[in-house]
């Protein structure tokens, strides 16, 4: 099966969840489900870019450090000030960035150029007509979308959100997914290893990975090799999740549990023509999306890349689901297998627009994937890259 058709495959198994209204502090990384419309303007009104006096620019036009002009002040203007005593001819109100500036007043002399006078205040500097004055909806007229549908929620879009007075912003829920590892080989990391056991690792990482991409990661890391198990471990939380995502126990060998228990029961396994993440296998479990992934560490999180985030996004209802895509030059020459589509770990770098592989091929090279900022992409009829190639590369 080809990657586009496997790919095709994972997004038609994920369903959307529904959309919520949740708090905007809790919408963090999630996708916008509609338009936000601002009720408001912002500014919402004329306010003071700067700590000084408002006044009219005319009234002290002639102001030099020589030539100073002195006006009485007549108001006192804080930030949060309700009331907006106009300004009258001749006259300074002392005010503070972020208060509103009063009718009348058209410039801003901030305190630098004053005597900083309560009563009278002495102006040395003559402002221009606006000076310091933050206008209203200079930022964003009433009736604007400020944000579309489908953007990704990060700390300046939930500032915006919160500026324009939005509490709760409508959001897709986040996918729960059961992140299940099995192999009779894993351990527990903080206790000794015996010969022939490794740290369990694919589950703190694709339930990070998970996180990452926006959704809500159950972690389940000990099912032994062993059908029975599985299904004990599975039957109580299968109807809490909504994707059910597994590693290890898929390929060919005489205890491959995930395949041994799924295989007939709704999950479909087969190989897809990618390096690495062959083995895959997809489908539902008791009505649940299922996506079984291999178990080799990096296999397991390429796959994960290439198939299972872009369709949790997407289900998310992110405009972009995709990881961003650059074209880079090859620093050194690449082998890949034909007929297969490779993903080899890269170090981009966005200055010279190259990339440079970093470790072999192999599935087990955990450590050069941690070094990795993209993924290289080398199509499926390729199987020699000069140094010096054009090739995709996906930014992690
Ligand atoms: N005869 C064949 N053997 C294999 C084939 C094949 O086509 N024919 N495919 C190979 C490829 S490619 C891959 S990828 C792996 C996939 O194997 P499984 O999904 O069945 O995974 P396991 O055998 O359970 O584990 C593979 C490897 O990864 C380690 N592992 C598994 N889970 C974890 C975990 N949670 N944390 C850390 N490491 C984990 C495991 O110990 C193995 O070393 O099959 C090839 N074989
Ligand atoms: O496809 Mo396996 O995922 O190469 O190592």
């Amino acid at each position: 099966m080809s990657v586009a058709e496997h790919r095709a495959r994972v997004a038609g198994v994920l369903g959307a969840p529904p959309v919520e209204r949740r708090p905007v502090a809790d919408c963090l990384g999630l996708a916008l489900a509609e338009d936000l419309v601002s009720p408001i303007p912002l500014p919402p009104f004329d306010n003071s870019a700067m700590d000084g006096y408002a006044v009219r620019a005319a009234d002290v036009a002639s102001a030099t450090p020589d030539t100073p002009v002195s006006l009485p002040v007549a108001e006192d203007v804080p930030a949060g000030r309700t009331d907006s005593p106009p300004l009258r001819p001749g006259t300074a109100h002392r005010i503070m960035t972020g208060a509103p500036v009063p009718p009348g007043a058209d410039a801003v002399v901030p305190v630098e150029d004053t005597d900083r006078g309560t009563a009278t205040v002495r102006v040395d500097v003559a402002p221009s007509p606006g000076a310091h004055v933050r206008r209203a909806g200079e930022d964003v007229v009433a009736g604007a979308v400020v944000l579309p549908a489908g953007v990704e929620l990060g700390p300046a879009q939930l500032g915006l959100a919160s500026a324009v007075g939005a509490a709760e912003l409508p959001v897709r829920r986040p996918p729960r997914v059961l992140v299940l590892s099995t192999g009779s080989e894993l351990v527990e990391p903080g206790r000794p290893l015996l010969g022939g056991q490794i740290y369990e690792s694919n589950g703190v990482m694709l339930a990070s990975a998970v996180r990452a991409a926006g959704g809500e990661a159950e972690l389940l890391r000990f099912v032994p090799d062993d059908v029975a198990a599985l299904h004990a471990a599975l039957a109580p939380r299968l109807g809490a999740v909504d994707l059910v995502l597994t590693s290890g126990g898929v390929s060919a060998g005489a205890y491959e549990v995930v395949k041994d228990a799924l295989s007939g029961r709704g999950v479909e396994f087969y190989k897809v023509a990618v390096q690495p993440g062959g083995p895959q296998g997809l489908g539902r479990y008791a009505g649940v999306p299922v996506v079984a992934l291999p178990g080799n560490p990096v296999s397991a999180l390429v796959s994960f890349e290439v198939f299972v985030r872009p369709a949790l996004r997407a289900a998310m209802g992110f405009a972009e689901p995709d990881r961003p895509r650059r074209t880079a030059t090859l620093v050194e020459s690449l082998r890949s297998p034909s007929a297969r589509r490779q993903y080899r770990r890269g170090r981009y770098d966005a200055g010279a627009v190259t990339v440079a592989p970093v470790g072999g091929p192999g599935s087990h090279l955990l450590s050069a994937l941690a070094t990795a900022n993209c993924l290289l992409e080398i199509p499926e009829e390729v199987s020699e890259l000069p140094a010096g190639s054009e090739v995709t590369v996906l930014l992690l």
